[in-house]
């Protein structure tokens, strides 16, 4: 027995992906315990990957639903960038063959579109704003908090995508500080179920820069959710028109939001197909 993958990516942000519709996954794992899961995440003692996608048989309406567990081996509710992977991986294998794919996770139902240019679009919802539902600790909801964080407070935008992301305005982001900052606030005690970071530099109203430090992992190429996040709170701030190109390290997102649901259009690429070890997917 073994169990095949395919290592993927959006813009940097890299993925093991698990068939776990065509192949029938052993009774040990996926899932693995989270000490086994970093094991495979680590870039030296295993495949190496910012999250762990595991595409299963939909329960309710959907096509598919698909797990997320971060590098740290926990598992969450969204992962835009891994949506359009797990979009094209069907696709491509022949699970797939029409027009809209409806993908469910933990934080609910999303819809896929492969358009003509081999790009994909996301329908990723609406932004959440209530407190509980980034979750978020602050008197009442605002356009942005006051976070006491290490030595300095910081202004910062919180918003819930299915998984919870702050927002802080940066002047540059070839300067941010987000190995300082990013964990600081990543595991900051008012964000109970911890928090993506996104530093943002506003080029105009339909440009710009981002770096994300995410919850579980750490600084990556490209954060989709993150994206989704920035631009919902910099409209909410007055500063971004409808559609906004988000330029990011590993390449650029275009999002759009007019009030109702936020769409983000981006790549999604395949890199190899491997094959795990059996029993133990690492080196114990
Ligand atoms: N890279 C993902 C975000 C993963 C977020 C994850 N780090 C979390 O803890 O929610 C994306 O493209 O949306």
């Amino acid at each position: 027995m073994s169990i095949q993958f395919t290592k993927m990516h959006g813009l940097g942000n890299d993925f093991m992906v698990l068939d776990g519709v065509s192949q029938t996954l052993p009774e040990t794992g996926p899932p693995w315990p989270s000490d086994v899961l970093a094991r495979l995440a680590d870039r030296h003692t295993g495949v190496g990957f910012d999250q762990l996608l595991l595409i299963q048989p939909a329960h309710g309406d959907a096509d598919f639903c698909y797990r997320i567990f971060n590098a740290d081996g926990t598992e969450v509710g969204q992962c835009g960038n891994g949506a359009r992977c797990v979009a094209r991986f069907v696709r491509d294998k022949g699970l797939f063959d029409g027009h809209t794919l409806r993908l469910e996770t933990h934080s609910g139902q999303m819809q896929l579109r492969i358009t003509d240019d081999g790009l994909i679009s996301v329908d990723m919802g609406a932004p959440r704003w209530q407190l509980d539902q980034i979750p978020f600790v602050a008197k009442a909801e605002a356009d942005s908090y006051l976070i006491v964080a290490g030595t300095n407070a910081h202004e910062v935008s919180a918003v819930g995508l299915g998984n919870p992301h702050c927002v802080l305005l940066v002047e540059n982001v070839d300067q941010a500080p987000v190995a300082e900052v990013g964990p600081l606030l990543s595991q900051h005690e008012r964000f109970p179920e911890q928090v993506n970071v996104g530093f943002m530099q506003i080029i105009d109203r339909s440009h710009i820069r981002l770096r994300v430090f995410e919850r579980g992992v750490g600084e990556t190429r490209a954060c989709g959710s993150g994206a989704c996040a920035a631009v919902v709170c910099g409209q909410r701030r007055g500063l971004l028109d409808d559609s906004v190109s988000v330029q990011l390290p590993g390449g650029t997102l275009q999002i759009h939001y007019a009030g109702t649901h936020i769409t983000m259009t981006g790549p999604a690429c395949a890199v190899y197909d491997g094959v795990l070890p059996y029993p133990d997917p690492v080196c114990p």
